[in-house]
């Protein structure tokens, strides 16, 4: 990470890792869908596999929750809902502000999921006089020379930033001094950030341009086709090949959202 931007030890308070962190949401979307269909236990291994994590791995994450389960019967779905959610600080409202309102910030605003998980969009801000006061997902659009106000007035500790890449050092430092400690960057570029400033980006680009690589070692792995014969010079190059490995998420999957 570079100098100035937010340094973070691999385990959290409490002695979490940030790995197990990580796959917290992945343990609670799959409880969440087990809640839902009114299922009172589960097994390791079926939890392990709903959520695509190694059952070994999961019974480890949730010794750091004090959560061990009953022998023979499974873990409690309902008290783990409860538990992760506590964990990762879902049980309280956490108000949002989203900044860019253009295609991703208005299909992002549209996105039902985020208050279903706590997250409470506060308020939609541009730049663009002539988007303020129209609506968009039923919240009219903000100026943003109201910025500090919004986040001042309303809590917010999150800032979701959808701008161009220009522009969004610019507003997350808007933000930062306005009181929000928690930046969800979408555009393509780095952030500096104070230190106690947590940035997570989201990239679907570098996730596509992942898959191509394993798309592209799977078409080197057919048989009769040998690897250095498809493969480009930066793949084969076994530091390049790690740095594609190292992206990998937290149980082998690629997670959209990255630590910026
Ligand atoms: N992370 C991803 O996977 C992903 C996917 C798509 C787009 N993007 C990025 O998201 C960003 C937005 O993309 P888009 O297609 O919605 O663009 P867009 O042009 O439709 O919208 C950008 C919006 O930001 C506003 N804006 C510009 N400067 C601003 C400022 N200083 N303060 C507040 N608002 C400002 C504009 O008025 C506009 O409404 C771009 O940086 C794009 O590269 C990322």
């Amino acid at each position: 990470m570079a100098t100035g931007r937010t340094h973070r030890p691999a385990t959290r308070s409490r002695g979490i890792p940030e790995a197990t962190v990580a796959r917290l949401p992945l343990y609670l979307r799959a409880l969440t869908a087990l809640s839902e269909r009114s299922v009172p236990t589960v097994s390791s291994e079926e939890l392990a596999a709903a959520a695509g994590v190694n059952s070994a791995k999961l019974r480890k994450d949730f010794s750091y929750l004090g959560s061990y389960g009953t022998r023979g019967v499974g873990y409690d779905v309902e008290y783990l809902v409860y538990q992760i959610s506590r964990e990762l600080g879902l049980t309280q409202d956490w108000p949002i502000v989203m900044v860019g309102i253009g295609n991703l910030g208005a299909a992002l605003a549209n996105y039902g999921g985020f208050a279903s998980r706590g997250f409470r969009v506060a308020a939609l801000i541009d730049a663009d006089p002539s988007m303020v006061g129209r609506p968009v997902a039923g919240m009219p659009v903000q100026f943003i020379d109201d910025l500090e106000k919004i986040v001042d007035e309303n809590g917010v500790s999150i800032g979701v930033i959808a701008t161009p890449a220009g522009a969004a050092q610019q507003v997350c430092d808007r933000l930062v001094a306005a009181g929000v400690t928690s930046i969800l960057n979408f555009a393509p570029t780095v952030l500096s950030v104070p230190d106690g400033v947590d940035v997570r980006k989201v990239d679907l680009s570098i996730e596509l341009q992942i898959l191509a690589f394993h798309e592209q070692r799977k078409a080197g792995e057919e048989p009769g086709a040998g690897a250095e014969a498809v493969l480009p010079p930066v793949v084969r190059d076994a530091g390049a090949a790690a740095a594609a490995e190292g992206r990998k998420g937290p149980d082998g999957d690629m997670p959209a959202v990255m630590p910026a």
